[in-house]
């Protein structure tokens, strides 16, 4: 059966908002994903159960949702635990995103139990990874898809700043049968151009896409950095 959920080969929009963004508001998020869903994108991807629930009321397309939350015992953040799992698949999401990492998860969880969980609910389960050799782990622990969400900034990446295609194509040559998703850093067209020649089989952009607030902060910073007064 394909689970990919009609993913492949096109692009996600993650539609979140930090704490202190204006923009963090479940109906403006739904908006945002209608206008994602207008414009021709495959999925969203959400985080907290407030924004799923509102985008699932407004759009059709496939959820990916994520619960962040930093927990005392661990630096996973991205639905790191059952718990965080439950309140995903509760909200409606068909698809829920994971830390997919090596690292300890609070309460000594661990990432096949969290996605053996994940699997339980229904739902479909994307890894979230922070190097393309977490990729097997990821996989045997049951994970559906494999997504570079965490993988840092390196002097790899396309351009300062911009996206690691090396992650994407190590991970479709060692992982043909799974849709591997290029997420991070993703910003302008040529970037998800050169992605998909890379072997992603979708492509999730956030920041550029959805995020006013930072995105006019990049603009009014440069203005204030090189504006000489008269
Ligand atoms: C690292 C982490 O916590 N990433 C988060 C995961 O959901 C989001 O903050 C990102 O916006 C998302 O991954 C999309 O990436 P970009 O915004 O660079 O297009």
């Amino acid at each position: 059966m394909d689970n990919t959920h009609g993913l492949r080969g096109g692009v996600i929009i993650s539609c979140q908002a930090p704490e202190d963004s204006p923009l963090r508001d479940p109906h403006v998020m739904a908006r945002m994903a209608q206008a994602a869903q207008k414009a021709g994108a495959v999925g969203i991807r959400a985080e907290g159960a407030l924004d799923i629930a509102a985008i699932k009321a407004a759009c059709t397309l496939p959820i990916i949702g994520i619960r962040k939350h930093h927990y005392p015992d661990s630096d996973v953040y991205i639905t790191a635990t059952t718990h965080d799992v439950d309140i995903v698949a509760d909200a409606g999401a068909q698809i829920v995103a994971l830390d997919g990492t090596d690292r300890p998860r609070p309460g000594g969880q661990t990432l096949a139990e969290v996605i053996a969980h994940a699997k339980q609910r229904g739902l479909i389960v994307m890894a979230d990874l922070s190097d393309p050799a977490q990729g097997p782990a990821a996989v045997a622990s049951g994970a559906d898809l494999l997504g570079t969400t965490l993988v840092p900034e390196t002097s790899q990446d396309v351009r300062p700043h911009g996206p690691n295609l090396r992650a994407v194509e190590i991970l479709a040559k060692a992982h043909p049968y799974r849709l591997v998703i290029g997420e991070g850093r993703y910003a302008t067209p040529a970037d998800i151009a050169a992605g998909m020649r890379a072997g992603a089989g979708a492509i999730v952009v956030g920041r550029a896409a959805t995020d006013t607030y930072a995105l006019a902060g990049d603009f009014v910073r440069a203005a204030q950095a090189t504006h000489v007064p008269n």
